[in-house]
């Protein structure tokens, strides 16, 4: 060993040692806050956004903004669950696009409740089964999770937070070659957000939809077990090695910047983090230049919205429910004047809830 990397891995080890003690000294003052906590609520979303967001704006490098999100994340986690460990709810099996966003808001310091729908994580976090759900809720390739919205509408549980999480999808499989692959599983929005490529590379194979990307991948493990086949999935790289599958091909989302964005569920509100969003429900009586009335007092009051979506209500044909996201929290002077001017409109107005802006 060289004399310099000698010294530069001694120089480590001593920072090594310091950084132990100070995440030690950290995870102590964590613990005591919990015992301050009197309503029990752990899990601070709001203090969180604002930990990472500060020492993102003072980080100098040469760790990049997420590295520094990571690593910090990863802290908090820890030391949240010196206070309590968590558990939350995520459409399984394990191996999701959903079981990876749900790490990346809590960390690994948290327990796992794999759920076998989406509607099933709400019913979950709703009996107190668990005490967080992570939903998708819209994917940039595909648009709106439908089920999610409308369970949303029904549901007491509150929006506590989003994830957005870039998605790259593989082709797993146990075969060596794509020549072989017959059959395609995975998620209906995985297949169509690959439909391009497949069309290119599995022209001939049949598509079949399942549960979710995950649940594909562990088909195509137990049919290897039982019989073998020459069937694929489409799912993440984290699933191949979940289910000891080959990743045939990787990237074959037909946008490379497929996104999709996650909503974390919750009893309890959030309190302000500085840079929040609200997500509402709304609906405007039947009658002509309705929608538009609703929609002035956010101008009016100076409120972005960054998102619009309808949905059929489900009650009267034809008649359809808004979901609307706003820039700021509920608390904020503006949103809560543009919501008292909503609220003499809409014939339905429902918030379901504030909370911080999602991070990188
Ligand atoms: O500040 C708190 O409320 C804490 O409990 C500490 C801490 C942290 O590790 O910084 C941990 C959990 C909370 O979700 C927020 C922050």
């Amino acid at each position: 060993m060289s004399d310099l990397l000698k010294q530069f891995r001694d120089e480590i080890d001593a920072i090594d040692a310091q950084v132990l003690a100070l995440v030690n000294a950290r995870a102590k003052l964590a613990r005591e806050i919990g015992h301050l906590k009197e309503d029990g609520v752990i899990y601070r979303p709001e203090r969180e956004a604002q930990v990472i967001r500060r020492l993102q704006a003072e980080n100098q490098g040469p760790l990049s903004p997420e590295a520094v999100s990571n690593i910090f994340r990863a802290v908090m986690s820890n030391c949240r669950a010196l206070e309590k460990e968590l558990s939350i709810a995520f459409l399984g099996p394990l191996g999701t696009y959903s079981e990876e966003a749900a790490l990346k808001q809590f960390g690994e310091g948290r327990q796992a409740v794999v759920c076998s729908s989406i509607d099933e994580v709400f019913r979950t976090v709703e009996a107190g089964q668990a005490d967080y759900g992570v939903v998708p809720v819209e994917n940039s390739t595909e648009g709106a999770v439908g089920i999610t919205l409308d369970l949303l509408l029904a549901s007491p549980l509150q929006v506590i937070g989003e994830v957005t999480m870039p998605v790259h999808h593989c082709l797993l499989s146990a075969q060596q070659d794509l020549s072989q692959i017959t059959h395609v599983f995975s998620h209906a929005q995985s297949l169509s957000q690959c439909h391009e490529w497949l069309n290119r590379h599995l022209p001939a194979s049949a598509r079949e939809a399942v549960t979710s990307n995950a649940r594909a991948a562990q088909m195509i493990h137990e049919l290897v077990a039982s019989q073998g086949t020459f069937a694929a999935a489409i799912a993440s790289r984290r699933a191949a090695e979940l289910f000891d599958l080959h990743v045939l091909a990787e990237n074959i989302e037909d946008d490379p910047k497929n996104t999709t964005r996650f909503l974390v569920l919750g009893a309890h509100g959030v309190a302000p983090s500085g840079k929040d969003k609200t997500s509402l429900v709304m609906s405007a009586p039947n009658k002509p230049g309705a929608v538009l009335e609703l929609l002035e007092p956010f101008s009016r009051h100076g409120v972005s919205m960054t998102k619009l979506e309808s949905r059929p209500s489900r009650q009267n044909l034809w008649n359809y429910v808004f979901f609307v996201d706003i820039e700021g929290h509920q608390q904020e002077p503006t949103v809560q004047a543009a919501l008292k001017a909503l609220a003499g409109r809409a014939t339905l107005l429902k918030v379901l809830g504030s909370y911080p802006t999602a991070i990188l």
